[in-house]
């Protein structure tokens, strides 16, 4: 399948369009050779702007082409032509219109005339493309989907060794409820997906339930994963019932007798996902009764049991349908951690539906179209409108681009050896340490390379926030309401785009003589941050991306912004592998101010070596940190209400609402205000708590934010997603920690995070990011490179996986981008449970208050096409709305369990506070530090 995609440029004489292949599925290998065919069709244009800003045109089963700007089609060719609408994400409606080509059968080129018109303007566009494989020569399946956090995987697994073309269509889509017979007259099979809550529950299964009526004439295959095996055994007369211990995220050995669908596979050790299971009334029978019909369920023959599992005994895994087509499995084929066999048991499921429609005569009749577009395309159709190139430029974008002026060249910088030299230092020594900054430390970790300094430039430094309660984006004098967050990612991305420099032409003639030894190339290829974004998208902005309906805000004024980045001229990036600092603006006419940086990273790097320049914190500084923290009283959760909300997690997860959920919670440190402090000088200095806290408790993803309203100061061991100019994204996410301390030693924190509960908490985890991140790159171009990896940190060991992914070349009109992942991944799965969705709402329900930053992202998007985020987590917080008259208040949020708790979940968040900090000759005590602990829980 290919898709073809048209771009209208600006250029001096009009416009112009070009034609280019997209061919999504074999981006990677082979960068579709067709381009070269295609941008013959070119040039024609009839020179008017108000014509569309772009028009994409797939190629199926003939020729597909969709218009986002509302053009009516008129095809010239006197093939068959129909016209749709989907609305888009965006809430602007995409016209797709499907032209069948007269002569399916030919292989040859064709060639096609259509033409656009809109109002009075007329455009003829010609064009020419190369036939692959009809769709409607392809098998397809219906993928109905339960609101699981897999889907994707699963979809991956069946485009990739099926073969076949996947429509996904969720349980409460009423439109495809309506067209239910026409949608299954129109596929090969249906496959149920996996889904929280209970398959006897109307809303969780949906239209389900009439796929199982179905009459005799309408039979098709099915297969049921897991809530979809469950509707079927339930259909079909057995109960569906608790299990004594919840499965979730268990991998264990399934027995079976190489029949029907298992027929050839070997070992089949199979990822569970499941606190329900179905009952066929078999307790006490004999071991031959367990593989035949029985009288509860005549119509079920059992194909495969979990017989390894004391505490529940045998457990069902996989049917079929005596005499319908209809198959499923408990497990989850899908997952990371399924072998082999698991997987090919969808083969040979569809080996069996092929088979069983050959044999009862079963043909397929009708053709999907429409609002039912294959995964691969919708994939990409959905996430379009992010793409910048449009026509018009948004006024964000004008605004940001302003404060560079009109001057060609972007980005002005200058690279100086430095060894030695930290962040904090470098900030003091140019006289930032109370200004509004942004800093990404990666704290001399030694998993951490760069450190990120985006410096507010007054007057030039533009902050863009967006409310998700209020849904207003607001940036300089700018305040608007939108529809929704997805209305603030097309502005980022052309913003950031407008300023990529890829065409960066430098006149040398125009630079200073002592400059040009600066630019020691074209552009810094190893700085990952050449300007761009910083900042973070808060939690309950993640909730919106998903649709979650939002916790409580405050109702004191002080709800500080969920989106809030400031798009950065100035920067400085450390490189810690290289001893290189870069000094970076996208400002124009700003070359004073690097060679000021760089005369001053000089006389720090040179004094680095020098013994009294080994801290930065002096011990006055430390001391009345100290002071003040001593003086502050802590607020956490009590004992009582952590249980309380832990048994009701428990409840939730025994009862299939979810399979995963990461509880946290908040503590407030107060501290009382010093009568001799003053606005100038307030009792608690955030930069002073940061620089103490990056000696105790280093960690590769620091930060600090001293941003209008709110201060952050964080140590976050966790990345949540980067990628780079080339498109190569990594989530890392954590699951499973484990607190240093006495008698903790490597070796029985690797037996704690090896233990099933860690294991199946960071599996789910893992799972969950593979089916956000395939999403949008595809299955075939996810992988995992690190399975459950224990790692070491200052304070604590973690169990750490790795996700990682390659986008398609940004390049290509109509490719997903970093933003895409970004956005399509929120919230952080580490930070909500599984299935995410289900586990968010049911957080929101009990948590009662919203998590603000905390379990948001926080990073950078660079002009220059990369982006780093991490969770925010391990970090203080200070809301500067909130701060009432004597007193400051920051908070730190805990996280306390998920899953089945097991064991008890450490008191993390506190950690960092716990140590002094390494100050050279101070006479302090180790625990001078320690802040006041009579009220800590037990649970800690
Ligand atoms: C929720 C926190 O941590 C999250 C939960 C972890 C776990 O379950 O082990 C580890 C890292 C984070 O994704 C936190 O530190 O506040
Ligand atoms: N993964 C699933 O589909 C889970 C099904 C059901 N909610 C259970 O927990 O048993």
């Amino acid at each position: 399948m290919y898709a073809l995609s048209m771009q209208i440029e600006r250029v001096s004489t009009g416009l112009r369009y070009r034609f280019q292949y997209y061919a999504p599925l074999l981006y990677q290998t082979r960068p579709s050779q067709s381009l070269v065919e295609c941008s013959q069709i070119s040039d024609i244009f009839d020179g008017r702007e108000t014509a569309s800003r772009r028009v994409y045109i797939l190629y199926t089963d003939g020729l597909t082409l969709m218009d986002m700007e509302g053009f009516d089609i008129i095809p010239t060719t006197q093939d068959t032509f129909s016209k749709y609408s989907i609305p888009s994400h965006t809430g602007s409606t995409l016209y797709l219109a499907n032209i069948s080509v007269a002569s399916p059968g030919s292989s040859s080129r064709l060639r096609f005339d259509f033409h656009l018109t809109r109002s009075s303007h007329t455009t003829i566009i010609m064009g020419s493309v190369t036939r692959t494989t009809p769709l409607d020569e392809q098998l397809s399946i219906l993928y109905v989907d339960c609101f699981d956090s897999f889907t994707n995987n699963i979809i991956g697994l069946l485009e990739g060794r099926l073969g076949a073309n996947v429509i996904m269509v969720r349980i409460d889509d009423k439109q495809a409820d309506r067209d239910l017979h026409t949608l299954l007259r129109a596929v090969d099979g249906v496959v149920i997906g996996p889904g929280p809550g209970h398959p006897g529950n109307p809303q969780d299964v949906g239209f389900i339930n009439r796929l199982w009526a179905l009459s005799d004439s309408e039979l098709l295959p099915i297969f049921g994963i897991c809530l979809g095996f469950q509707s079927l055994c339930l259909n079909h007369g057995a109960d569906v019932k608790k299990l004594k211990s919840p499965r979730h995220g268990i991998v264990s050995r399934s027995t079976h007798q190489g029949t029907d669908i298992l027929k050839g596979l070997g070992d089949l050790d199979c990822t569970q996902y499941h606190s329900l299971h179905a009952d066929l009334e078999l307790t006490g029978a004999p071991a031959t009764h367990f593989w035949q019909p029985n009288d509860v369920c005549p119509d079920l023959l059992p194909l495969a049991w979990d017989l390894s599992d004391d505490d529940n005994g045998p457990v069902l895994m996989a049917v079929r349908h005596v005499t319908k087509p209809f198959w499923g499995c408990q497990f989850h084929p899908e997952s990371i951690c399924t072998s082999e066999a698991g997987k090919d048991l969808l083969v040979n499921w569809w080996k069996h539906a092929l088979r069983w429609s050959a044999n009862n005569g079963r043909v397929k009749t009708g053709e999907l179209t429409g609002r039912y577009l294959p995964n691969s395309f919708s994939r990409l159709f959905v996430d379009a409108p992010i793409q910048s190139g449009h026509l018009k430029t948004s006024h964000l974008a004008q605004e940001l681009r302003s404060a560079a002026g009109r001057d060609g060249i972007f980005l002005r910088w200058a690279k100086y050896p430095a060894q030695g030299v930290t962040p904090t230092v470098l900030l003091e020594k140019l006289g930032h340490r109370d200004d509004e900054v942004i800093l990404l430390d990666s704290q001399g970790h030694n998993m951490g390379r760069f450190d990120i300094i985006g410096l507010v430039v007054p007057g030039k430094t533009t902050n863009v926030t967006y409310s998700s309660y209020e849904r207003t984006l607001k940036y300089g004098n700018f305040s608007k309401n939108i529809d929704s967050i997805d209305d603030c990612w097309p502005l980022f991305q052309e913003a950031l785009d407008l300023y990529y420099p890829q065409n960066q032409e430098i006149d040398r003639s125009k630079l200073r003589s002592d400059m040009d030894r600066f630019i020691a190339g074209h552009l810094p290829a190893d700085s990952p941050f050449w300007g761009g974004f910083m900042g973070y998208v808060s939690y309950e902005a993640g909730l919106e991306t998903i649709d979650v309906k939002l916790p409580e805000k405050p109702t004191d004024g002080s709800a500080i912004p969920d989106i809030n980045f400031a798009f950065i001229h100035r920067s400085i990036v450390i490189d810690h592998h290289t001893n290189q600092i870069y000094v970076q603006s996208l400002l124009p006419n700003d070359w004073t101010w690097i060679l000021r940086v760089g005369s001053l990273i000089d006389s720090v790097s040179a004094a680095s070596g020098k013994s009294e320049c080994l801290s930065s914190t002096s011990i006055t500084e430390s001391r009345h940190l100290n002071d003040t923290l001593a003086r502050s009283t802590i607020t956490r959760p009590t004992g009582d209400s952590y249980r309380a909300q832990v048994r009701d997690c428990q409840d939730h997860l025994r009862s299939g609402d979810s399979y995963e959920l990461c509880l946290t919670d908040e503590s407030s440190i107060v501290i009382p205000s010093d009568p001799s402090s003053d606005k100038d000088n307030p009792p608690l200095n955030t930069w002073s708590l940061y620089k103490k806290m990056r000696l105790n408790n280093p960690a590769p993803h620091g930060a600090y934010l001293n941003l209008p309203d709110v201060s952050i100061v964080g140590t976050s061991p966790e990345r949540f997603l980067s990628w780079s100019r080339g498109g190569h994204c990594q989530f890392r996410p954590i699951k499973g920690t484990v607190k240093k301390g006495p008698g903790m030693t490597h070796d029985i924190a690797s037996e704690i995070l090896n233990s099933s509960k860690e294991r199946a908490e960071n599996l789910m985890i893992v799972d969950l990011i593979r089916h956000d991140l395939s999403g949008v790159v595809g299955a075939d171009n996810t992988w995992v490179s690190k399975l459950m990896v224990m790692e070491e940190y200052e304070k604590v060991y973690q169990l750490v996986s790795v996700i990682e992914g390659q986008l398609p070349p940004a390049e290509l009109p109509g490719a997903p981008r970093g933003l895409h992942v970004l956005k399509n991944s929120l919230p952080p799965g580490s930070m909500t449970g599984a299935p995410k969705k289900r586990s968010c709402e049911i957080l929101v329900d009990l948590e009662k208050r919203p998590r603000g930053i905390y379990a948001g992202v926080l990073g950078y998007m660079d002009v220059g096409g990369a982006g780093d985020f991490s969770v925010v987590i391990r970090t203080l917080v200070k809301n500067k709305l909130e701060q009432k008259e004597g007193e400051v208040a920051l908070s730190v949020n805990l996280f306390m369990a998920q899953n089945t708790i097991k064991s008890m979940q450490l008191g993390m968040s506190e950690a960092f506070l716990h140590r002094s900090e390494r100050v050279g000759d101070s006479d302090e005590k180790p625990d001078e530090m320690e802040v006041r602990d009579e009220d800590r829980n037990g649970y800690y």
